[in-house]
């Protein structure tokens, strides 16, 4: 296993352009070795151009399931939900057409929620062909909020569980929205391709003290051990 696939940017538009391609011709191999592909995302500023473009693609989007990294435990409708997020980055595109498969059902929490999102993501093709991360400025990624409730459940490389609860009270970049639901490490590792967005310089500096933490203050260095599975786009200006 090498290390990461690092792909350096001086600006925006060559980041999300070559993001978009690379995203594409995973699903674009997926769809033409199995007429299938499923790509988990995540919410957030960073990958949301990089969506929109993708969104535009001939794709064969009837084949293609669209789950998500992570989710608030809001109901559509809500401020925060990542279901309304992905989806408005999809309309009005040829991407309208896949098959998205959201993350809240309606329990009362996301702990109590857990069985059924099992059961709705176990219909999607798995491993997952495509799993698009970003990350926050305190070092979470997908909801691995730092010393988080549940994070250690969530980072076990051994869990079968595929998707599990985080209680993020006390996290500050988590807002309001504490009660979360987050792929675990095991299913993200598990993905046939993992692609990191860092837009910004300051996210690759925050990226690469990380990886000199402990992973339960800066839970995106458990994306180290994926190698080069892992495909990170960041801008180095
Ligand atoms: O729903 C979310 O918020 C995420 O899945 C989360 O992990 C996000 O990727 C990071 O917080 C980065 O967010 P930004 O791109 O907005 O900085």
């Amino acid at each position: 296993m090498g290390s990461t696939d690092l792909r350096l940017f001086q600006d925006t538009p060559s980041l999300v352009t070559a993001a978009t391609d690379h995203l594409s011709m995973i699903l674009s191999d997926a769809l033409d070795q199995r007429g299938r592909a499923s790509a988990m995302l995540s919410g957030g500023s960073s990958p949301k151009p990089v969506y929109e473009r993708l969104a535009q693609q001939p794709l064969a989007w009837n084949g293609v399931a669209i789950g998500l990294v992570d989710e608030r435990w809001v109901p559509a409708g809500k401020p925060g939900s990542n279901a309304d997020f992905i989806r408005g980055c999809f309309a009005d595109s040829p991407a309208e057409r896949a098959h998205f498969v959201p993350l809240f059902n309606g329990h009362a929490s996301a702990t109590d929620g857990l069985e059924a999102a099992e059961q709705a993501l176990a219909l999607m093709a798995q491993p997952f062909d495509l799993c698009v991360l970003g990350m926050g400025m305190d070092g979470h990624t997908a909801s691995w909020f730092p010393r988080s409730g549940g994070l250690e459940a969530a980072l076990d490389p051994n869990s079968e569980a595929v998707v599990t609860a985080i209680d993020a009270t006390g996290c500050e970049v988590a807002g309001d929205h504490t009660d979360r639901m987050t792929l675990t490490y095991a299913a993200v590792a598990a993905s046939k391709h993992v692609v990191l967005l860092l837009p910004s310089a300051a996210k690759l500096a925050v990226f690469n003290d990380a990886m000199t933490r402990d992973v339960l203050d800066a839970p995106v260095k458990a994306l180290q051990s994926l190698g080069d599975r892992l495909t990170l786009f960041g801008l180095d200006t």
